[in-house]
This record gives structure tokens, sequence and C-alpha cells, in this order.
């Protein structure tokens, strides 16, 4: 289990995190909402280690992670999808999921099967350049180069974004069937309200940087999320 501990984020004087308390439990999906620039990106930056919290703490599997690079954070089962992806380009789509492998041991360096049954587009464009990919597919290839990793916490920053509705439920599919095999907390931010509402087993709604909302996904009222969604 992940929990976020009353956590302050700064950007120089400017504080994006204020107070914040969140926990993404294993085998659960817990989605993050909220407006652009309220603060969601930045959390998840907080959790893999890209950006230093002022107070508060992070913990994951009973250890205080809070002061641990990235890397470490990758090496004890945390995979970031980023928003915008960050394919490399002129790297082939193999490439891309080799780089996964830094953060496993030797004997675990491939790319599970599993993971091309999952998205069966990256088996058959393994050696195309990722910057040749349409959005979708390069949304597929930044979900399954986290998964390289063996991850048993997954952050995903606004996986649908940009990307055409049968791609949309194909990544809905796989997030779900991953939830459901076990083994793993997924979190996951999003502004587009329909795929909150039909993944979140939990939620959560920031707004300003503060947590203003939060419950089980099944109780998510629609009219008081939408409220902290439309500008
Ligand atoms: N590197 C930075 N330097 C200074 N301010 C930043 C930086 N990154 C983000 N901010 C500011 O921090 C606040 C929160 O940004 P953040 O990207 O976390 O929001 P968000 O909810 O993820 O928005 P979006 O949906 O647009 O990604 C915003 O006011 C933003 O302008």
């Amino acid at each position: 289990m992940l929990t976020v501990e009353g956590i302050d984020l700064y950007y120089g004087a400017s504080q994006a995190l204020r107070r914040v308390n969140l926990t993404a439990k294993d085998n659960a999906i817990t989605c993050v909402l909220g407006r652009n620039g309220v603060g969601k990106t930045s959390l998840l930056r907080a959790i893999v280690g890209q950006h230093p919290v002022r107070n508060g703490h992070i913990r994951w599997e009973n250890e205080d992670i809070t002061g641990l690079p990235p890397y470490k954070r990758a090496m004890r089962g945390i995979a970031y999808v980023p928003q915008g992806r960050e394919i490399f380009p002129l790297l082939t789509v193999e490439e891309n999921l080799q780089t996964g492998f830094a953060a496993v041991a030797r004997s675990l360096r491939h790319v599970p099967d599993e993971i091309f049954e999952m998205f069966p587009v990256l088996r058959d464009m393994l050696y195309r350049r990722g910057g040749d990919l349409s959005g979708g597919q390069q949304q597929q290839l930044a979900i399954a180069r986290a998964l390289v990793t063996r991850p048993r916490l997954l952050v995903l920053d606004e996986p649908t974004e940009g990307i055409q509705p049968s791609i949309i439920k194909d990544i809905e599919r796989v997030i779900r069937q991953l939830a459901q095999r076990g083994s793993m907390a997924i979190l996951l931010v999003e502004q587009y309200f329909e795929f909150a509402r039909d993944l979140a087993d939990e939620y959560v709604v920031l707004d300003r940087g503060e947590v203003v909302a939060s419950g089980r996904g099944d109780e998510m009222v629609e009219t008081e999320v939408r409220r902290h969604l439309t500008v």
C-alpha cells in the first residue's frame, strides 16, 4: 500500500500541494481527478521521487521512501507512465522496452509474453522507431515499458490524453486487467470523468493543491466531482 501523509510541495515560493493525503491500496485503482494546474502531476512526481516535498511523508510497503531518489523507488517496484508518454523517438519499440530493464534483476531482463498479449501492436512494431508510432500506440508502449519493471505500484499520468476512443477502451481494459490480476496498486491521474468513474475503486479530487473530495469509486457523485473539473 502507498500512503501519502500531509505533503507540501513548492516550486520556489509557489506552493503546488498543501497537506495532501492519499492512499493507494493493492489490487485497486485509485484515481486522482482535478482540472488543469491543480497539482495532479506534482503529486505523482512527488510519489515517484522526481520532485522533493517540503513537509509530510510518503510510505510504500511499510517503508518511508520520502527521501529516496527515483531509481531507488523504481527498484522497489514503483513505475511511472508520465504525461506526454516520453517515448524515446529514435529508439525502436524493443529498445524503448529495454530501457525498463535497469530497475530489475538480471534474470528478469526480458519482456514477458503477457505484455505482448496485452498490447499485440507492440509485437508487430517491435523494430519500428518509437517516434513513428501513433499517439495511442506510444501510450501503450509507455505502459508496457513501465510493466517491464514488474511494478507493484503503477503510476499513470493522464493515459487518455490526446488518444482516440477505441484505444482509450483498450487502455481501460488493460488497466482493469492489471488491477484484477492482483499484487498491484494502480494510481492514475485523469481529467476525463467517464474513464475515471468506470475504473476507480477509490478517488481523490484535487483543487488548488488541496484534496477537496475523496471516497469510494462506486459512491462518486458526478455533480460533486464535475464541479471541480469544469473551469
Ligand atoms: N516546474 C515548475 N515550475 C514552476 N511551477 C510549476 C512547475 N510545474 C508545475 N508548476 C505549477 O504548479 C501548479 C500545479 O501544476 P501541475 O502540473 O502539478 O498540475 P496538474 O493538475 O497536473 O495540471 P495539468 O493537468 O495541466 O498537467 C501549476 O500552477 C503549475 O503552473
